[in-house]
């Protein structure tokens, strides 16, 4: 089993200022986290709310970047499209285990052959331990704790347990009240740098926006190519992001001023 990167080695750096608007949209490419950067955090993932003028804002922006503006996301594809229907973006799903690039093209990993069996361990888990949710994602799985916070160290140490069983190729990723099963070798960092060697995004500087500690690989691919990375939030957790909004009604806001909306 490999335990992620991001859970033994947090980021030192807590370096965080205003982020000024760009003067150009021309040579930028924007990739942006969706819970909890572009949507409020909700009790479960079913519960969340996509404010309406998300959806046109996005549509807008896309637009005016010529298209260079992808969605990097722990959620499938398919879940997504749900979520920001009729519009149709590109997207890295499941922390880059899916991609859908600019011409629609998808690519994914093979799904691991024990994600079947550590699923089903799961939801026997959370079936025996009220507030726990199971969330499968094809490519990987999640069990949510937000619903019973409590649970969080048995959760983790439950998952850590089915995983070790002669796991390879998968990790265990935390984020929010939740504990993730994904393939191994793949973070939304790799995923951006993928969609940067492809139109319309190669030649542009990223620029990503993102809340958790699955977007911190993400500011690393972009701070290494002379980008910028936001972290959205108040709470003082090291990032690596060197530049911060508080929350996503003000990224939201953020992106309509790069519009010349606000
Ligand atoms: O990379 P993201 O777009 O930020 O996705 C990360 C995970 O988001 C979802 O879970 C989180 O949001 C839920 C809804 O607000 C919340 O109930 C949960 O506690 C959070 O962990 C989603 O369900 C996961 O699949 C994503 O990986």
């Amino acid at each position: 089993m490999n335990l992620v990167e991001d859970m033994t080695r947090p980021p030192a750096a807590i370096a965080i200022s205003q982020p000024e608007l760009p003067a150009e949209l021309s040579d930028l490419a924007l990739f942006l986290d969706v819970d909890g950067t572009l949507i409020d955090i909700a009790p479960s993932p079913d519960l969340v709310v996509i404010p309406p003028k998300l959806i046109p804002l996005l549509e807008r922006l896309s637009l005016k970047l010529g298209g260079a503006l992808a969605l990097v996301t722990g959620r499938e594809i398919g879940v997504v499209d749900t979520m920001f229907a009729p519009l149709k973006l590109p997207v890295a799903g499941v922390h880059g285990a899916e991609l859908r690039f600019a011409d629609g093209t998808l690519k994914g990993t093979p799904i691991h052959p024990e994600l079947a069996r550590i699923t089903e361990e799961l939801k026997t888990f959370a079936a025996e331990n009220e507030g726990l949710l199971v969330e499968p994602k094809g490519r990987a799985v999640a069990i949510h704790y937000r619903l019973n916070p409590a649970l969080g160290e048995d959760v983790e140490a439950f998952v850590r347990e089915v995983v070790d069983r002669g796991t390879d190729g998968l990790e265990i990723q935390p984020g929010k009240m939740v504990v993730e099963v994904r393939p191994a070798k793949i973070d939304k960092g790799r995923a951006i740098g993928v969609f940067l060697e492809t139109e319309p995004y190669v030649g542009r500087t990223p620029l990503v926006i993102g809340d958790d500690w699955t977007d911190e690989p993400g500011f690393r691919t972009a701070n290494a190519r002379g980008g910028r990375s936001i972290r959205v939030g108040r709470d003082k957790r090291p990032t690596e992001a060197n530049e911060s909004l508080p929350d996503p009604e003000a990224v939201r806001r953020w992106l309509a001023a790069m519009l010349g909306e606000i």
